[in-house]
C-alpha cells in the first residue's frame, strides 16, 4: 500500500462549493488537495446555472421582441438556435473544458488531483493507489447527479437529463418534460420559445409544488400561454423508445409522445462509493446531515448540495464561507498545541490567516465562527415572469403553528404593473409572524420578481419589524412598490 501523503486539508469534489473551500483555504497558507473526477466547477457552469440562464436570456429575448406587437408596432422574429449553442460552446463552458478553472484553482495554491476520491478511514482520503492523509480535515463537496425513477423501459432509452438538453445543437421538433419543477419548467419555457412542441408531465398536483399555489397558477399560464402542454397530477407508468420518438404512459392510461425525453424528477446526492463507513457515517442516507458549522463527524465537514439544506449555488458559497472560517479556527487551535506531524511552516500560515482574522474580528475563535441560518433561504426560478421566494410559505408556517398573517398584492393593480401589461401576472405575497411583528417568508413573481425578492430577503433575514417596513418610502413607480401594498392588506 502507498504511504499516505501528508497535507493540511483534502476537498473532495470542486464544484462550487468545493472550489470555493480548497480555493480560500490554499489562498490562506494551507497545503490543500482538490480532488475532482469531472471538470472543476461541477454542475453550475458546465450544465447548470450558466448556460441555462445563457438559454433563458436568448428565450426572453424571443418573447420580448414578440411584445413589440402589442406595445410598439410590430416585429418579425424568426429564432435560432445556433447563436444560443455557440454562446454555451464558447463563452459558458469552453467547449466543457476546465482548463481555465484548473488554473483559477492552482494559481492560489492548490493541487488539483484528478480522479475518483473516497473516505479511507478518519482523516484519509483514497484516489486510485495514492492516498492522503489531512490534518485539519475533509471536506466533502460531491453533489448532485439527476435522480432518475426507476420507469419500466426507460433505462435503455436515450433520455436526456439536464446535461444532454444544455448541450444539443439542434433544436428537437417535439419534447416531453417529465417533472415540472425548477429545471423542467426554465427549459420547458426555453425550448417552447424557440418553437418546440414542449408537453410537461408533472405527478404532483401542480407544478413548482414547493412555491406558493398562486406562484404555481401564474407560472402554468404563463408556459401555457408560450405553448407549453401541462399534465399535472400523472403518475408515470413506462417508456417506449421506437427509434424515431419516445412514448410515456401514465398509469391512468393517458399517453404523451414526442421526439425527446427529458428527465427532471430531482437529484440525488453522490454519496454512494463515497467510503463513508470507514468514518462511522451511514452511507445510505439522501443527503449528509452537518450541523451549523457543516460539521458530519470529527474532522469532516461537508458543502453545498450534498447537504440537502437547499440545491442552490448560493447555498454552497454561504456555507462554503463557514466551512473556511471553521477549518482555519481549528487549524489555529491545532497550532496553538503541539505539531506532532512537523509540518510547523504550512500551519504557521493557517496561524498567521486565522489570528489575523481573529485581529479583525471576522473569526478566529470558536465564538465568531459564524453558523449556519437558512431562515432566509432565497430562491428564485427564473421563468418568465421570475418566480422569487425567501423563508416559509404559508402553509409551511402554518404547519409549525405560527400565528399566520398573509398580504397579497397583485402586480397588475400597482402602476407599474399596469404600465408594463403584465398579461402573464404576478404579485407579492407575504407571510407574517402576527406574534413577532416580522416577516417569515415571501413570494414575488413578476419580471423581475427575482430582483424585488431582495428587499424581502432583507426583511426576512433581520427580522425588520413590521412597522418599520409599513413606514418606508417605495420608489414610484417600481414592481417592489407592490410590496407597501402587500404589507398594507396583511391580515
Ligand atoms: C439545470 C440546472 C440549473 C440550475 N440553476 C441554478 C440557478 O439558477 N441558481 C442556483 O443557485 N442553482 C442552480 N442550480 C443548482 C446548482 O447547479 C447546484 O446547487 C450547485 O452546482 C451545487 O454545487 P456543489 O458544489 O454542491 O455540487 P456540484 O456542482 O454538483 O459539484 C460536485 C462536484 O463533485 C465531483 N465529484 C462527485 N463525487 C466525486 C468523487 N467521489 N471524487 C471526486 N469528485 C467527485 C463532481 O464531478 C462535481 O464536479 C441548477 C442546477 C441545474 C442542474
Ligand atoms: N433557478 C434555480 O435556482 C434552479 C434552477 C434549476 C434547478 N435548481 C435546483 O436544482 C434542483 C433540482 O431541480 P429539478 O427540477 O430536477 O427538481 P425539483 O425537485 O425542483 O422538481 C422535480 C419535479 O419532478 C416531479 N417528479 C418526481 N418524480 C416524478 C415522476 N416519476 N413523474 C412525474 N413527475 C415527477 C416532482 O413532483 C417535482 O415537481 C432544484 O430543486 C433546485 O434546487 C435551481
Amino acid at each position: 500500500m502507498a504511504e499516505p501523503e501528508l497535507v493540511d486539508v483534502v476537498v473532495l469534489g470542486l464544484g462550487v462549493g468545493g472550489e470555493e473551500v480548497a480555493g480560500r483555504l490554499a489562498e490562506a497558507g494551507l497545503v490543500v488537495v482538490g480532488v475532482e473526477r469531472n471538470l472543476v466547477g461541477g454542475e453550475c457552469p458546465y450544465w447548470g446555472c450558466i448556460p441555462s440562464k445563457m438559454m433563458i436570456r436568448a428565450a426572453n429575448a424571443v418573447a420580448e421582441a414578440r411584445r413589440v406587437d402589442t406595445l410598439a408596432g410590430s416585429v418579425q422574429v424568426r429564432p435560432d438556435w445556433a447563436p444560443v449553442a455557440r454562446r454555451i460552446r464558447e463563452e459558458a463552458t469552453d467547449n466543457w473544458d476546465d482548463r481555465a478553472a484548473v488554473r483559477r484553482f492552482t494559481d492560489k495554491g492548490g493541487r488539483l488531483v484528478r480522479g475518483s476520491g473516497r473516505l479511507d478511514g478518519p482523516g484519509r482520503v483514497r484516489v486510485g493507489d495514492r492516498v492522503f492523509q489531512a490534518r485539519h480535515g475533509i471536506v466533502l463537496g460531491t453533489g448532485t447527479r439527476p435522480s432518475v425513477p426507476p420507469l419500466d423501459g426507460l433505462a435503455d432509452t436515450p433520455y436526456w437529463t439536464n446535461r444532454e438538453a444544455v448541450e444539443i445543437a439542434d433544436l428537437p421538433g417535439s419534447l416531453l418534460v417529465l417533472g415540472g419543477g425548477a429545471i423542467g419548467l426554465e427549459l420547458a419555457q426555453v425550448f417552447a420559445r424557440f418553437g418546440v412542441r414542449v408537453t410537461v408531465v408533472e405527478a404532483a398536483d401542480r407544478v413548482l409544488a414547493v412555491e406558493e399555489p398562486e406562484a404555481s397558477e401564474v407560472a402554468a399560464a404563463a408556459l401555457r400561454a408560450d405553448g407549453v402542454e401541462i399534465h399535472t397530477g400523472v403518475e408515470a407508468a413506462r417508456v417506449e423508445h421506437d427509434g424515431q420518438g419516445f412514448a410515456l404512459r401514465g398509469t391512468d392510461g393517458a399517453e404523451f409522445t414526442a421526439e425527446r425525453l427529458l428527465v427532471v424528477t430531482g437529484r440525488r446526492a453522490h454519496l454512494d462509493g463515497l467510503g463513508l463507513d470507514t468514518v462511522g457515517v451511514a452511507a445510505n442516507q439522501r443527503y449528509l446531515p452537518v450541523d451549523d458549522r457543516l460539521h458530519v463527524a470529527d474532522g469532516l465537514w461537508a458543502v453545498g448540495d450534498v447537504t440537502g439544506e437547499g440545491a442552490f449555488t448560493h447555498i454552497a458559497m454561504y456555507q462554503a464561507s463557514i466551512v473556511v472560517a471553521d477549518v482555519l479556527d481549528h487549524a489555529r487551535r491545532a497550532a496553538g498545541g503541539a505539531d506532532p506531524s512537523g509540518t510547523a511552516s504550512v500551519v504557521g500560515g493557517a496561524v498567521g490567516v486565522a489570528s489575523s482574522l481573529a485581529a479583525t474580528g471576522s473569526s478566529g475563535s470558536a465564538g465568531s465562527v459564524p453558523r449556519a441560518d437558512y431562515r432566509a433561504l432565497p430562491r428564485v426560478t427564473f421563468t418568465d415572469p421570475e418566480i422569487g421566494a425567501v423563508g416559509l410559505t404559508e402553509q409551511q408556517a402554518r404547519e409549525r403553528g405560527i400565528n399566520v398573517q398573509v398580504g397579497f398584492s397583485p402586480l397588475s393593480s400597482s402602476t407599474r404593473g399596469w404600465i408594463h401589461k403584465t398579461d402573464e401576472g404576478g404579485f407579492i405575497k407575504l407571510v407574517a409572524d402576527a406574534d413577532q411583528g416580522v416577516l417569515i417568508g415571501a413570494t414575488s413573481v413578476g419580471p423581475a420578481g427575482g430582483e424585488v425578492l431582495s428587499g424581502l430577503v432583507v426583511a426576512v433575514h433581520a427580522a425588520v419589524p413590521l412597522a418599520q417596513l409599513r413606514h418606508m418610502i417605495y420608489a414610484y413607480p417600481t414592481f417592489h412598490r407592490a410590496i407597501s401594498e402587500a404589507l398594507r392588506n396583511l391580515g
